[in-house]
């Protein structure tokens, strides 16, 4: 057999970047410049650094941005006060608050009060309910990025049974329903399934977002079946693995996402894509 085709979501994320700043360019004629606020509450090191990089390709493509950095102690108030800000400022066509928050917040509490139209997380119960019944919406990040990777293998997903492995609201169940949207048959598993690689081996496409390091091996696919891993584990060595044990899987899998340089990547560049578009919707384009 020959080996697996590896889906590098650094190269797409490039590629899809280049559209975008071609965007920004044919924007900026108009006077319209995408506009994200980004809001991180405390000191997880994670999360500071995947704001740095939201921060970046912001400045790479030449949108606006802005970081709200607040203390781990803020209440749910300032933060309300500040989203309310944000819904109302003029510059800022996407908000974003990043995830997770201090124990004291409540997320829910947070992410209901963000415009709908402003949402680039794709988080807010009506963006959540417009995709369930199929209607425009901004799309989760992650999902989204998910999708695109699957559609560049150029494998078409229309009849294929698709099998999800997770079911999170911010990727398991969006995954399974943007899946439905391209006519796959879709079969979700999660920790409670019994029959979990029985189910996942009859897979054409496998959507593994499980949390938990390299629980899928090769026993779990099917010859030549898609493989996308959103996972991302955190070892003791301080090495980052997905939930795919990527080193047996490619073995018997067709296209295959790493980690890392596989989904992550994707996630920030379809957030950029997010509010490329909501800058354009509340602008009157599109
Ligand atoms: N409000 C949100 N919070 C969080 C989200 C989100 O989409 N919205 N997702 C994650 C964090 N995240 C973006 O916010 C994110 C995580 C990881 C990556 C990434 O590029 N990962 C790299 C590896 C990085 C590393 O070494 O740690 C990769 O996979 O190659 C991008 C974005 C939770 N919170
Ligand atoms: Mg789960």
């Amino acid at each position: 057999m020959t080996a697996a085709t590896i889906i590098s979501g650094k190269q797409i994320s490039e590629e899809i970047r280049k559209g975008i700043a071609l965007e920004v360019e044919q924007l900026s004629k108009q006077n319209i410049r995408p506009g994200l606020a980004v809001v991180l509450v405390g000191d997880d090191p994670a999360s500071h650094v995947y704001v740095r990089n939201k921060e970046k390709a912001c400045q790479d493509l030449g949108f606006y941005s802005e970081v709200h950095r607040l203390a781990a102690e803020s209440s749910e108030d300032e933060v309300l006060a500040l989203v309310d800000k944000l819904n109302a400022q003029a510059s800022i066509h996407g908000i974003l608050v990043q995830l997770p928050l201090p124990k004291h917040i409540r997320e829910k509490a947070i992410i209901d009060a963000i415009a709908v139209e402003k949402d680039v997380d794709g988080f807010h119960p009506v963006n959540v309910g417009n995709l369930v019944i199929g209607d425009d919406s901004l799309l989760p990040c992650t999902p989204a990025g998910v999708i695109e990777m699957i559609k560049r293998t150029g494998i078409q997903i229309a009849g294929k049974h698709a099998v999800v492995i997770g079911r999170s609201n911010i990727v398991g169940k969006p995954v399974a329903l943007l899946l439905q949207r391209e006519n796959a048959t879709v079969t979700m598993c999660h920790s409670k399934t019994h029959n979990m690689a029985e189910i996942a081996s009859q897979a054409d496409i496998l959507v593994v977002a499980i949390g938990r390091a390299n629980m899928i091996d090769a026993s779990y696919v099917k010859p030549g079946a898609i493989v996308i891993d959103v996972g991302m584990n955190r070892l003791e060595s301080g090495k980052l693995a997905g939930d795919v044990d990527f080193e047996s899987v490619k073995e018997v899998s067709g296209p295959i996402t790493p980690v890392p340089g596989g989904v992550g990547p994707m996630t920030i560049t379809m957030l950029m894509q997010n509010t490329l578009l909501a800058a354009k919707r509340l602008n009157g384009l599109n």
